[in-house]
């Protein structure tokens, strides 16, 4: 049985990682669909277990003065166990992406080809206090046949503990080879860099998390790397716009839940729309006091709505808030938003709000960025809103996935070549 919790070298986890992933990449979809069902049903029966580590951690980050905004990333209860427990089952309605031939043909000297789908082998994820990814990411590296090696913040070191013990020990008894699901932790950031260095046995790496944690990859790694990195979103309000639509769709990717990655932090407002749009905007934000940052074109149409206003500084165009802040600029065309997200953004979410088809297409094919959306809040880039179960992270680069990362992702493929005793001549 694992016990995640033992002490072990990073290269011993991963050197059995490796082993078991070879095995799980020829596990059938029924025994880890019952894996899957295993982890669910465990999750809710070893509850106050679970919840008592999520107390102790708890407790710890109130000493240390954890925000109140990453207390609430890490706390967990029945509610949130159960919606846990959720992604993992609607995981298991998904297809197996393992052995799905992608394309097949068969070539004029009749050899037939089939591009298809196998698991990538073992994949490590370093990720942020937020506990639900320590089962998000085993549940999709099972299905998808890949063993996986997780390395949480260290303030949910007790919770993710728990969860991963939860999941291996639930996933082995339902057939699954042993080390499917490891947890690395409480030996420091310098895990990172070992992590990051075992290429020998680990087939990919994502790092889910701010810039720091990207940098302090990027100069380590040799395992191939998927950024989940910041968000820099945005929402431009085109002059053509639905403005009662801009206004719901500015709040919403503001304010529905600020911490998270795909939360907008940048509205750019079309001059034309400037003075109409503005002023309901910051109405609308007055409820939640978000505070604005706006430019000088800006900031008369913005103040004295009920919200704090404040100069926007060149700072806060490269900001990542993760608060109810947002700036505010005013551009003057489309071609001038797109501008300013390519030169600003992150690459993860933008949002235009239009019903003029040329300034749509133009924003479509100006804005190259993970997540593009027309009409429609920033805030639905995740896996589960995609309909993809779960996500291990939201890629903000462009090889090998982009956006959620789910079970296609977590695969590559080969040509299986079948023949009738053919040689090249
Ligand atoms: N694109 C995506 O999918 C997602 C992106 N994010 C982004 O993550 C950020 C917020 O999360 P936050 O909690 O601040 O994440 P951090 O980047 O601070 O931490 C994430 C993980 O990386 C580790 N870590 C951070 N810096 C280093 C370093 N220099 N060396 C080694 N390990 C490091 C942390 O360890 P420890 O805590 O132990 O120090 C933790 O396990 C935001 O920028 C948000 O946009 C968040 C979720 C999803
Ligand atoms: N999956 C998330 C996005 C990922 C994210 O930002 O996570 P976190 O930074 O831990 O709040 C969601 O929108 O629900």
């Amino acid at each position: 049985m694992a016990t995640p919790t033992e002490v072990r070298t990073v290269t011993d986890v991963a050197r059995q990682a490796r082993a078991a992933g070879r095995r799980l990449a020829a596990v059938d979809t029924r025994t880890k669909d019952a894996a899957l069902h295993a982890i669910a049903d465990a999750l809710q029966a070893r509850a106050p277990e679970i919840l008592e580590a999520n107390r102790r951690d708890l407790d710890n980050g109130r000493e240390s003065g954890l925000s109140s905004a990453l207390m609430d990333r890490l706390a967990l209860d029945d509610a949130r166990l159960a919606k846990i427990a959720d992604a993992v089952r609607d995981v298991i309605a998904l297809r197996d992406p393992v052995g799905e031939t992608i394309e097949g043909y068969r070539l004029p000297n009749g050899l037939d080809v089939a591009r298809q789908r196998i698991p990538l082998g073992v994949v490590a994820v370093v990720y942020e206090a937020r506990p639900n990814v320590t089962i998000d990411a085993a549940a999709l590296a099972i299905k998808s046949g890949n063993a996986i090696v997780l390395r949480g913040s260290s303030s949910a070191l007790h919770s993710n503990a728990v969860l991963a013990q939860v999941a291996a020990e639930a996933a082995e008894s339902a057939g699954l080879p042993e080390h499917s699901i490891q947890i690395v932790g409480g030996g420091g950031r310098e895990e990172l860099a070992e992590l990051a260095t075992q290429d020998r046995y680990i087939d990919l790496i994502v790092p889910r998390g701010g810039e720091g944690l990207k940098a302090a990859l990027k100069g380590v790694a040799t395992v191939p790397v998927i950024f989940a990195a910041a968000g820099v979103g945005h929402v431009y309000v085109d002059a053509s716009a639905d403005l009662d639509q801009a206004v719901e769709i500015a709040q919403n990717s503001k304010v529905q839940r600020p911490s998270a990655c795909n939360a907008a932090e940048t509205l750019l407002v079309h001059r034309d729309a400037a003075a109409a749009f503005l002023p309901r905007i910051a109405r609308r934000l007055a409820d939640d006091q978000v505070e604005l940052r706006a430019d000088e074109a800006a900031r008369p149409l913005v103040e004295g709505q009920g919200t704090p206003v404040v100069a926007a500084t060149e700072q806060d165009w490269d900001t990542e808030h993760l608060a109810l802040i947002l700036g505010v600029r005013v551009v003057d065309d489309v071609h001038a938003a797109i501008d300013h997200i390519e030169t600003h953004g992150s690459g993860h979410s933008d949002a235009i709000v239009a019903r003029d088809a040329g300034a749509i297409r133009a924003f479509e094919r100006g804005v190259g960025s993970a997540a593009v959306y027309v009409n429609a809040s920033t805030r639905f880039t995740d896996g589960g809103e995609f309909g993809m179960g779960a996500e291990i992270g939201i890629s903000t680069q462009k090889l090998h996935a982009r956006g959620p990362i789910g079970l296609r992702e977590l695969t590559t493929y080969r040509y299986l070549v079948r023949g009738d005793g053919h040689v090249r001549s």
